[in-house]
């Protein structure tokens, strides 16, 4: 299986790494615009086969898609990251131009791959993706959800002081730093509602924690971060390259499912080798129903700034 990710910066380079030494595809293609970057990044890559004992091939190149084809997943992280004080939103006027020439390029060599967006805003970069390919719903996928899950079970495995793989839990919604929801009512300890545990105080400081967790980091960092994101990425593709079908929420175009209609944004996903294979109800109290419509409209807003590219 063949996977190429456009993008050999932070994000795709993590990803093509916990790609290869997971053994997740038997391919990876990094491509990037700046010259010998992709190469050296693989090449880089390449030399861990011995030590972390791996067989992926992983090539690198420089713009020249003829290498990505036949590829059956493209994960998109080209563009630009944000600064400390930026929001996702505000990188849309770079990033819409670079994705939708990175997904005209790479479907004209890979005709039947699955996409994979990770760009900011992603989902409007998502939402864009599809509008500009004109591929099917099932073939367009924004990552965001399981990322800010994974940030979601961390605060609350730090909050209960247990391991975090004893700790579920879900985050819908938009990809932003206050559209995001992460659903504490439905999150547990190994089966037992978290609110058996934590305070609603301590539950709420957990939520407000994970909705500002890309930008708690990129304050950190000085650009937005690359590990959790990376791997989030690999777990992605790994569910469709192995057919999974693990529930992930994931950034796809609703149509009518939660209430809403033309928009690309976080629901749970049953995540198989086509793609999105299932839109998840959960089954949302009222609070939660209003919260996921105001995060609808303001993802909504933004889509609305995408007149100029699409
Ligand atoms: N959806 C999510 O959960 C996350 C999204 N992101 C987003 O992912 C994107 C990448 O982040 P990083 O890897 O940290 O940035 P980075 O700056 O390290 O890497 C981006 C790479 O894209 C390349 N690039 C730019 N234009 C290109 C083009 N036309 N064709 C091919 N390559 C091109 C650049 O040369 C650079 O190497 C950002 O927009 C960031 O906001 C980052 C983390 C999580
Ligand atoms: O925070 C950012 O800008 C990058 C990102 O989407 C994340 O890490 O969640």
């Amino acid at each position: 299986m063949k996977v190429t990710i456009v993008g050999a910066g932070n994000v795709g380079a993590t990803c093509a790494d916990v790609i290869s030494y997971r053994g997740i595809a038997s391919e990876v293609v990094l491509l990037d615009i700046k010259e010998g970057f992709a190469e050296g990044k693989a090449m880089d890559i390449m030399q861990c086969a011995t030590t972390t004992v791996f067989n992926t091939k992983v090539s690198g190149s420089t713009n020249d898609y003829s290498k990505t084809a036949g590829s059956d997943v493209v994960v998109i992280t080209s563009g630009i990251p944000r600064k400390p004080g930026m929001t996702r939103e505000e990188l849309i006027g770079i990033n819409a131009g670079i994705v939708k020439s990175v997904a005209d390029n790479v479907l004209t060599h890979s005709p039947d791959a699955i996409i994979v967006v990770v760009s900011n805003p992603m989902d409007t970069m998502t939402y864009l993706t599809l509008k500009a390919t004109g591929l099917p719903k099932n073939r367009v996928i924004g990552m965001g959800g399981a990322l800010d899950s994974s940030r979601f079970k961390y605060f609350l495995s730090q909050a209960l002081q247990k391991p975090g793989n004893d700790v579920q839990g879900m985050v819908i919604g938009g990809h932003g730093d206050t559209t995001m929801i992460p659903l504490t009512r439905l999150a547990s300890y190994n089966g037992s509602p978290v609110a058996n545990f934590l305070s609603q105080e301590e539950m709420d400081k957990v939520a407000a924690s994970t909705m500002v967790g890309g930008a708690t980091l990129t304050g950190l960092l000085g650009t937005s971060a690359w590990y959790a994101p990376g791997a989030s990425v690999a777990y992605l593709v790994d569910s469709i390259l192995n057919d999974q079908k693990r529930m992930i929420p994931c950034s796809v175009m609703l149509e009518g499912e939660y209430g809403q209609n033309d928009i690309c944004i976080g629901v749970p996903c049953i995540i198989g080798k086509n793609g999105v294979e299932e839109i998840v109800d959960i089954k949302l109290n009222d609070t939660e129903k209003a919260l996921f419509a105001k995060s609808a409209e303001a993802v909504r807003n933004m889509n609305a700034d995408l007149k100029s590219v699409l």
